[in-house]
C-alpha cells in the first residue's frame, strides 16, 4: 500500500493517556456531581454518616448554673448558715439567702443566690450551731468551682460545620446539645461481588485453589463508608456477571478480580454490554494498576457506578484506597480526606513512572516501609498502619510523604 492512502479512511483508535495516581483518586472524588440527599435518622442509627447541616446547640451548655464539686453552695462570704435541705444532680433547690449555705453534689444546679461552691474537703461543719467554716487554702471567691451557664456555648450556637462525620464524639456532643435526631446524607448502598472460582470460602488452599481473602477484608472496610447491603461470590462467567453487576440494586457495586485480559476476565467486556462509561481504566499505581472505574447506567433514575478491583489482595486495597474510598465519601457528603503525612524513615523505593503504595508502620510520625509488599501479600499490609504513597523514582529518608491510614470500623 502506498503510504498516502493511510493517512486516509478511520483513523486508528488511541488508548486515553493512564491518569496518575492523584488524577484518578480526583476522577473518583469528583464522579457524583453532589452528595446524596438529607435524611434524619436517631442518634442510634447516626454513626458514621456525614452531617449535612451545621450541628446548632438546642440550649446553653452547660444549661443552668452547675456546681462542679460535691460541698456546699454558698452565697457571699463565710461563715455560712447551714439550712438543712441538699441538692442533688437532677434537682433543684429554693433561693439561697446571703450568709447561708446548702450541701450540693458535683452536677446540680446552683440555687438562685448562691455564688460559689466550697468544696466538702476546705469546709469544716460546727456541728452544734449548724454553721460552716471556710477552711481552703484561699478564701473562696465568687464563682469558684462552678460551672457557669453557656460556658461552652449558647443556645442557636453552631457547634460543627456540614460535613462532619458522625463519631461516638458527635453522638455524644449531639445528644448535650439537645438533640434526637441528626441531619445527615443518606449513605450510597455498595454490593461487593466478589468474582474467581478458584477461591475457598474456608481451609487452607489446596488442589490449585486459594482462600477468598477479600470478603473478609473488604466487607468491614466497606461498611465504614457506605450501606452494605450483600456480598456475593460470583463465578467466573460472562452472563451471571453482566446479570449481577446489571441487577444490582446498590448504588455503588464493587467487583473484585476479573480486571486483567486472562481467559476468564470478563468485567471489561461485562461493561460493554451494558452500556457503562468508563471514567477510568488503570492507573499509574502500583499494586493495582488495572483497577477500574465506571458509571453503570442509571437505575429507578439513580446514578450508579461500579469500582473494579483487582483480585490481587493488596491491588484490591491499593483500588479501594484510591478509587472506592473517595468515591463514598463524595456520595457520603463527606468535606474530604485530610491528607496525613509523615516524614520517610529511610529511603523509600519508588516504581519509575508509578506511585507505589507501600505498607508502612507509624511511629512518632515517622513511616517505615514493611516487607512483603507484593502485590498478592498480607503480611506487609496486616501489620501497617497504613498505606505510604510513594511518588515516581521514590523518595530519599527525610522526605515527607502521605499516608493512606486503613479505616478502624472497631
Ligand atoms: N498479561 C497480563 N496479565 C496480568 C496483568 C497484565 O497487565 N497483563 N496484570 C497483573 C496484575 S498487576 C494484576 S493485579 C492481576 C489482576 O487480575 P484480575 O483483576 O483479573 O484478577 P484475577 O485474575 O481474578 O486474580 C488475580 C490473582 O488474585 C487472586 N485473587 C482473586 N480474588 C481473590 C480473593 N478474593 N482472595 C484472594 N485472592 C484472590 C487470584 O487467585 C489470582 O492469583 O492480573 C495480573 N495479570
Ligand atoms: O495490581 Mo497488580 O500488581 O498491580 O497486582
Amino acid at each position: 500500500m502506498h503510504p498516502a492512502t493511510l493517512t486516509t479512511g478511520t483513523p486508528p483508535e488511541v488508548d486515553p493517556p493512564v491518569p496518575t495516581w492523584p488524577q484518578a483518586r480526583e476522577i473518583a472524588r469528583t464522579a457524583p456531581p453532589h452528595p446524596l440527599p438529607a435524611v434524619t435518622r436517631p442518634l442510634s442509627d447516626a454513626l458514621g454518616h456525614v452531617l449535612a447541616e451545621p450541628l446548632t446547640a438546642r440550649t446553653d451548655l452547660p444549661a443552668f448554673d452547675t456546681s462542679a464539686m460535691d460541698g456546699w453552695a454558698v452565697a457571699g462570704p463565710g461563715p455560712w448558715q447551714l439550712r438543712d435541705d441538699r441538692v442533688l444532680a437532677g434537682g433543684q433547690a429554693e433561693p439561697l439567702a446571703p450568709g447561708t449555705a446548702l450541701g450540693i453534689a458535683t452536677g446540680a444546679q446552683l440555687p438562685p443566690g448562691a455564688t460559689a461552691v466550697l468544696r466538702r474537703e476546705h469546709g469544716q461543719v460546727d456541728p452544734s450551731g449548724g454553721i460552716l467554716f471556710d477552711r481552703a487554702p484561699t478564701p473562696v471567691a465568687p464563682g469558684r468551682d462552678v460551672r457557669p451557664r453557656g460556658q461552652e456555648c449558647h443556645e442557636g450556637q453552631p457547634l460543627l460545620p456540614t460535613g462532619t462525620t458522625v463519631t461516638p464524639a458527635v453522638l455524644g456532643l449531639a445528644a448535650a446539645a439537645g438533640h434526637d435526631r441528626l441531619a445527615v446524607h443518606r449513605r450510597p448502598t455498595v454490593e461487593l461481588l466478589v468474582l474467581g472460582d478458584e477461591l475457598l470460602d474456608s481451609g487452607p488452599p489446596r488442589g490449585g485453589r486459594v482462600r477468598d481473602a477479600l470478603t473478609p477484608l473488604l466487607t468491614p472496610w466497606l461498611r465504614c463508608d457506605g450501606e452494605l447491603i450483600g456480598s456475593r461470590r460470583i463465578a467466573d462467567d460472562f452472563g451471571l456477571l453482566r446479570a449481577a453487576t446489571s441487577d444490582s440494586p446498590a448504588d455503588v457495586v464493587i467487583t473484585t478480580g476479573g480486571t486483567a485480559a486472562g481467559p476468564v476476565d470478563f468485567l471489561h467486556r461485562a461493561l460493554a454490554d451494558l452500556d457503562a462509561r468508563l471514567l477510568v481504566d488503570s492507573v499509574a499505581v502500583r499494586p493495582g494498576h488495572p483497577m477500574l472505574l465506571a458509571e453503570l447506567p442509571p437505575a429507578d433514575g439513580r446514578r450508579r457506578w461500579l469500582a473494579g478491583l483487582p483480585g490481587n489482595p493488596l491491588a484490591a486495597v491499593a483500588g479501594t484506597a484510591t478509587l472506592v474510598h473517595p468515591l463514598l465519601s463524595s456520595l457520603n457528603g463527606s468535606a474530604g480526606i485530610v491528607p496525613h503525612r509523615a516524614a520517610a524513615a529511610a529511603d523509600l523505593p519508588g516504581h519509575p513512572r508509578s506511585t507505589r503504595l507501600l505498607p508502612v508502620v507509624l511511629r512518632e510520625n515517622t513511616a517505615t516501609a514493611l516487607p512483603f509488599d507484593g502485590p498478592a501479600m498480607l503480611c506487609g499490609l496486616a501489620l501497617s498502619d497504613g498505606l505510604a504513597a510513594v511518588p515516581p523514582g521514590g523518595v530519599p529518608a527525610g522526605s515527607t510523604v502521605e499516608v493512606l491510614e486503613a479505616p478502624r470500623p472497631w
